[in-house]
């Protein structure tokens, strides 16, 4: 489910199967047509920034003058959201509702002919419960409306805005046009842009356009008398190169525009409006719903068919035997069924986004039940992302590994004795080659975690932030890919040097000197290089991030035209730091419940091997053998598609891993057949992220381009979310299952119980009014509340469902079979023993049946709360919709025997006390069968522990 309509039409998205190619084409035509539609882009992109700025009366620097004006803007242009209004009245609907069900237009007819036929009473009888069974179904159907449209809402487009030279972060609801925005790689465009600066700007317009390659975007306008029109007079969308559009993504580079055009004013609302109004596809489990009740309708009216066929045979009255099979069959079939998923899947959701896990697409609830294997970056998700600085080691100070300088053993010391020039020089390197700022309004610093370490430890030894009395020239910036950063940069006497920091076999193998105590250069022999790495191993192996730092007195008084990565050569290393991620609290146990439930995890990260291991280790990843359980970025390279799926069962951690590794690795393992979760955050991870079958990205680090691409957003970025999401998708599966087995066994009961008593010729247990209430019973509230049973957490014991298996397993089938055959004895008992006492049918007796059968629905309903675990470990109280739907039921069952006006509806009389209590012992069978079985069955489990993987 994602605010963004195209997915799934335009992108050839994988995951999607659409059968509707033909429909699918006209779509795109019309999409043509809509974008070829005049919207503000298409007069600003003629024009100049100067003059877009004038005309919109905004400031390219600054932006809006005040919040005033913004508000002033907004009364006349309204928010910068997309909704769709439904212009249709709730009465038309529900006024719809009888017209459009023909079962329903059946009955009231037959209420017609009941009236002409002098049968006053039954005809309002009828009417009355017709109108309650659309009722009840119209407010089920209205509730799953507005789940669906809160899914919609759940990850609100956010963006940078500057407004009076203020720069903050806002949400792209608030935007106006004259605003100025900032964007940067991995942004969503938060609506139409004027663009005003541009740096190596790459926009990838493939949801608007189709055109997968990204557009290469520039500042100046378009020049109207080099540009061929076509005859209309429209610039097409891909030809407006100064323009960024609302919903597309930020490739590459950063830049800056002035909003030209908000919400239905975009390309992107246009579209949206038309996409909006066509039904978005359905999930597999919805289709699978939809299927069995088409083969539960077929196979319902061949039965009732049957029976009224019978009836009249017997010459029972036409008219009475017609109305209770058309009753019987809008009990029989399951209307409320693909309703009753919906609901549960969207309030599943809802209820994953409250514990941090946004589903995106509803089909994923499903295939994370289904997930066996999850590939995990390390920092941030498996790690808290809160680096720390712990050690530091020079060659010339320290000479070997078992001298380090510990910052935190040596705790309250002044360590500005420790300065010695090495050491002052690897401090000033990490000062300096670093990209993070100190923020006022949060009085920290904020950026690369791993810069803003660096830079926190400047105070224990007393130095200052050197980075304003340099000039800074060019810049390499790290990337995962690259493993270092580079800054050039003049020092205030005028000398030229590159700092760089970076992964420590990278900068070893770019030095050829280093640095010594006294701040003399001397030439790396073997020998030293061999301990600088036995030094950085074992920091690493404490399970440290651990960088090298070097430098580069460069030559000439002139900066370089273009800093190059082949520049980076002949530097001098002077020392190593070592800092540590703690793992989060959360993500052992998580793991450790994972791995029982036969789950596979790796960890994929960019830092070392030594370093991953232990982190591993630490955080219950089993690493038993590192040669086979640890894959090294450069080996990776090395291997085809073929042998890596075949190794990959054994690894466990990959190591010095790139965005573009993922791919190969999701590729692989798929290749195996497994159904694999990937998290990423990265503009590089969105492939990836793709191609998994669960995408994770994250919320607080995670680029929009990556969110966009994922099934699933993780919120507070945490690993061990994803252990409740894939708890939650089994347990709604589960809830799936149980209501499937309410209704169809209520359904059954219902059927089998009129065949009967009309095949032994019996008068008919139930009538049409009675049938009617029992299928709003069978169809409403009471199985809607079944599907949000809270989820049992012992589901993570069971191993993940395959994709192939089916919703009805032979378990629930005979299951299901059980109750309704416990449910037909019971009720044709009652209503033989009734019958017998007097020799004929009274209201009495139908009374009786009626309310026994309801009392044996109740107890069903409770013995379909769990499948496997008895009703007193679940608890009573534990599912407060059950119990109030249950309870209403009651109420309503007793209104229907006790109220006179109801009384007359369906055809009752009072029961007594002794009555009711009779018809609760035999109808608690059901019940107390269902607990014997369950028993039974876990008996069985503990004998046989396979047993359970088969439950
Ligand atoms: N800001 C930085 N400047 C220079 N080098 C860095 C920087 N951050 C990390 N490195 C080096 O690059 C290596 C890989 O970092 P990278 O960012 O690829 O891993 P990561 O993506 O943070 O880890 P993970 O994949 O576990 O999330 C690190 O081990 C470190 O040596
Ligand atoms: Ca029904």
């Amino acid at each position: 489910m994602s605010a963004n309509p195209f997915e799934g039409y335009l992108n050839d998205n994988e995951k999607q199967v659409d059968d509707n190619l033909n429909s699918d084409e006209s779509l795109l035509l019309s999409t043509k047509e809509l974008l070829s539609k005049a919207t503000p882009s298409l007069e600003f992109c003629k024009i100049s920034v100067e003059e877009t700025v004038d005309r919109l009366n905004t400031n390219s620097k600054t932006g809006l003058a005040s919040t005033e004006e913004a508000n002033h803007r907004r009364k006349e242009y309204g928010p910068n959201e997309i909704s769709v209004e439904d212009d249709e009245s709730l009465w038309k609907k529900f006024l719809s509702n009888f017209v459009e069900d023909r079962l329903i237009l059946l009955l009231i007819g037959s209420a017609f002919v009941s009236a002409i036929m002098g049968n006053l009473d039954d005809a309002i009888s009828i009417t009355l419960a017709i109108i309650i069974v659309v009722s009840v179904g119209f407010v089920q159907e209205y509730r799953s409306e507005k789940s669906l449209e809160a899914l919609n809402k759940l990850v609100p487009a956010e963006c940078h805005l500057v407004r009076g030279g203020q720069e903050a972060h806002v949400l792209a609801a608030v935007l106006v046009p004259g605003d100025l925005v900032c964007f940067r790689i991995g942004d969503r465009i938060p609506a139409d842009l004027r663009i005003t600066e541009a740096f190596d700007l790459s926009i990838d317009e493939s949801n608007l356009t189709g055109e997968n390659e990204p557009v290469h975007k520039v500042t100046s306008a378009i020049n109207k008398e080099t540009f061929n029109y076509d005859t209309s007079g429209i610039i097409p969308l891909s030809d407006r190169t100064n323009i960024a559009y609302m919903g597309t993504l930020v490739k590459e580079g950063h830049g800056k525009g002035i909003v030209v055009g908000t919400s239905t004013n975009t390309s992107f609302g246009a579209v949206f409006e038309m996409m909006s109004s066509i039904e978005k596809p359905k999930t597999p489990l919805q289709l699978a719903m939809d299927k069995l009740g088409k083969d539960l309708s077929l196979f319902s009216f061949i039965v009732i068919g049957f029976i009224c066929l019978i009836g009249i045979i017997q010459g029972r009255s036409w008219l009475e035997m017609f109305q209770i099979s058309v009753s019987l069959a809008v009990a029989a079939i399951p209307e409320g069924l693909p309703i009753i998923v919906t609901v549960t899947l969207a309030l599943g959701v809802l209820r994953m986004a409250k514990r941090k896990a946004i589903v995106r697409r509803l089909p994923s609830v499903e295939t994370l039940g289904s997930v066996n294997v999850i590939c995990s970056d390390k920092t941030g998700t498996l790690t808290s992302n809160h680096m720390t600085v712990c050690k530091i080691w020079c060659l010339g100070s320290m000479t070997n590994k078992l001298n380090v300088l510990d910052l935190q053993k040596t705790k309250g010391t002044n360590f500005k004795n420790y300065l010695t020039d090495d050491v002052r020089a690897t401090l000033n390197v990490s000062n300096i080659c670093n990209n993070a700022s100190f923020s006022v309004e949060h009085s920290k610093y904020l950026g690369n975690p791993t810069d803003v370490a660096l830079l926190e430890q400047l105070s224990k030894f007393e130095l200052e932030d050197n980075r304003p009395n340099v000039k800074k020239i060019h810049e390499i910036p790290f990337n995962s890919k690259r493993k270092f950063m580079a800054t050039e940069v003049f020092e205030q006497d005028g000398s030229h040097v590159l700092y760089v920091k970076g992964a420590f076999e990278k900068i070893l193998s770019y030095s050829n000197t280093f640095l010594n105590e006294k701040g003399k250069i001397e030439k790396l022999t073997d020998a030293q290089k061999v301990s600088i790495t036995e030094c950085a191993e074992s920091l690493a192996s404490e399970g440290l991030r651990t960088l090298a730092f070097a430098k580069l007195q460069m030559k000439g008084t002139e900066p370089v035209t273009k800093l190059t990565e082949d520049m980076v050569t002949d530097l001098t290393f002077t020392g190593l730091i070592g800092m540590s991620d703690p793992p989060r609290p959360t993500v052992k146990p998580a793991i450790e419940q994972l791995i029982r439930g036969g789950v596979h995890i790796i960890m994929i990260t960019g830092d070392s091997e030594s370093t991953a291991v232990n982190i591993a280790r630490q955080i219950g990843i089993p690493v038993i053998d590192p040669k086979l359980s640890v894959l090294n970025g450069d080996k990776l390279n090395e291997m085809s598609d073929d042998q890596l799926a075949n190794v990959i069962d054994h690894v466990s951690v990959f190591a010095r891993a790139t965005p573009e590794h993922k791919l190969n690795i999701v590729r692989a393992l798929r290749q195996r057949g497994e159904v694999v979760a990937m998290t990423g955050d990265g503009v590089n991870d969105a492939p990836a992220l793709k191609l998994a079958d669960i995408g994770v990205s994250m919320g607080k680090m995670g680029t929009d381009v990556a969110k966009e691409a994922s099934d699933m957003v993780l919120t507070d970025d945490d690993f061990s979310t994803i252990l409740t999401a894939i708890e939650e998708g089994k347990g709604i599966f589960n809830n799936i299952q149980n209501f499937l087995t309410f209704q169809l066994s209520t359904s059954i009961a219902a059927l089998s119980l009129v065949a009967l008593s009309t095949l032994f010729k019996l008068p008919n247990p139930l009538n049409a009014m009675q049938i009617l209430w029992i299928n709003i019973l069978m169809d409403g509230p009471p199985a809607q509340s079944l599907g949000v049973e809270p989820v049992d957490h012992e589901v993570m014991k069971k191993p993940p469902r395959r994709r192939t298996d089916k919703i009805l397993t032979k378990q629930v089938l005979r299951r299901l079979v059980g109750t309704a055959v416990c449910i037909i004895v019971g009720t044709i008992y009652v209503f033989v023993k009734e019958m017998a006492e007097d020799g004929k049918i009274t209201p009495r007796d139908t009374t009786m049946t009626f309310t026994c059968f309801v009392f044996f629905d109740m107890f069903n309903a409770l013995a379909c709360r769990h499948s496997t675990k008895s009703i007193f470990e679940v608890g009573f109280l534990t599912n407060k919709m059950f119990n109030a739907a249950v309870g209403l039921s009651l109420l309503g069952q007793m209104c229907a025997i006790y109220i006179p006006f109801f009384q007359n509806v369906f055809k009752t009389e009072r029961l007594s006390l002794g009555d009711l209590f009779f018809l609760l012992i035999v109808s608690s069978s059901v019940f107390i069968i269902d607990e014997i079985r369950k028993y039974w069955d876990k008996k069985k489990a503990q004998n046989d522990p396979s047993y359970y993987s088969m439950v």
